[in-house]
């Protein structure tokens, strides 16, 4: 997918939610644990109630890969159930991977060629070597830790020299390795007010935004300071949605959990775009 094909999404649903598939086996109702494959029954009911309000999905992979190979096979009918019955959405495998360069040959043959995910979150700390390979699958996109949502961003990411600072170094070298097309990057909703920095060193590029919701950060901040001409964001949240309601009736709740936010947006893009 295209990054106007994305904003052309956006545009259609008023929205730039990404719902984040973070499933839980000790979280979902009790009733799907009956069922041959609860993640999947749980996935499925979500973006059965969800899709026409989101523009992304994002299955974090330590949900999955926690279980084994069970969860592997969970993630994948997940991934092609989305392929198949809404192929308009956009699929994050957020999988912070990144390595030396013929091993991330082989991570980025795992999520774009043996699944079919549109992206990948990856880190930078091991260079470009371990970023370009993910680059040779055409349509694909690298989503790079930028700056991140948690805490310990504070550890590394602020570190300054010469003025600029360590997440600020990462963005400009790194984007000189990929393009608008098949590049975004991480900036936690809880540093919000580094967008602005962020938005002046990369104005057009996409930024994946976790943190509003279960991690307290501000979606008007977000917008305000990080809308650029294609709306560039994608706001991410998970457990805010996907857990709203935790009884049979879990998937109407995540619906209306979904909705505030997809409102919220529609109001916040006709107030800043
Ligand atoms: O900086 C980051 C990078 C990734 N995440 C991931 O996003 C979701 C957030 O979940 P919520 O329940 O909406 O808090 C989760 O998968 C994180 O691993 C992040 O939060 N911050």
């Amino acid at each position: 997918m295209t990054s106007a094909e994305l904003f052309n999404q956006i545009k259609a649903k008023k929205s730039f939610l990404c719902i984040g598939l973070d499933t839980d086996i000790q979280k979902i109702p009790r009733q799907l644990l009956d069922t041959t494959d609860p993640i999947f029954a749980f996935n499925k009911e979500i973006i059965d109630a969800t899709h026409d309000l989101a523009v992304a999905y994002k299955p974090n992979l330590a949900f999955y890969e926690s279980l084994g190979v069970n969860g592997w096979n969970s993630l994948e009918k997940t991934v092609n159930y989305i392929r198949y019955n809404y192929p308009d959405l956009f699929i994050i495998a957020d999988a912070k991977r990144g390595d030396i360069g013929n091993t991330s040959n082989l991570y980025a043959r795992a999520f774009f060629d043996a699944m079919d995910f549109d992206a990948v979150t990856v880190a930078p700390y091991m260079g470009e070597d371990s970023v370009t390979p993910f680059f040779t699958y055409v349509g694909k996109w690298v989503i790079l830790l930028a700056l991140t949502s948690n805490k310990g961003a504070d550890d590394f990411q602020y570190m300054t020299e010469n003025n600029e600072k360590l997440f600020e170094r990462v963005i400009k070298t790194s984007a000189k390795w990929g393009n608008e097309d098949n590049m975004m990057y991480v900036v936690g909703a809880t540093r919000a007010e580094m967008l602005a920095d962020i938005r002046k060193i990369i104005p057009n590029h996409f930024l994946l935004v976790p943190g509003v919701g279960a991690q307290g950060g501000s979606l008007e901040e977000v917008a305000k300071n990080g809308l650029n001409k294609q709306c560039g964001l994608l706001v991410n949240s998970s457990r805010q949605i996907i857990y709203a309601g935790k009884d049979e009736k879990f998937a109407e709740k995540a619906r209306e959990a979904a909705l505030e936010v997809r409102d919220e947006m529609a109001g916040l893009l006709e107030k800043y775009l």
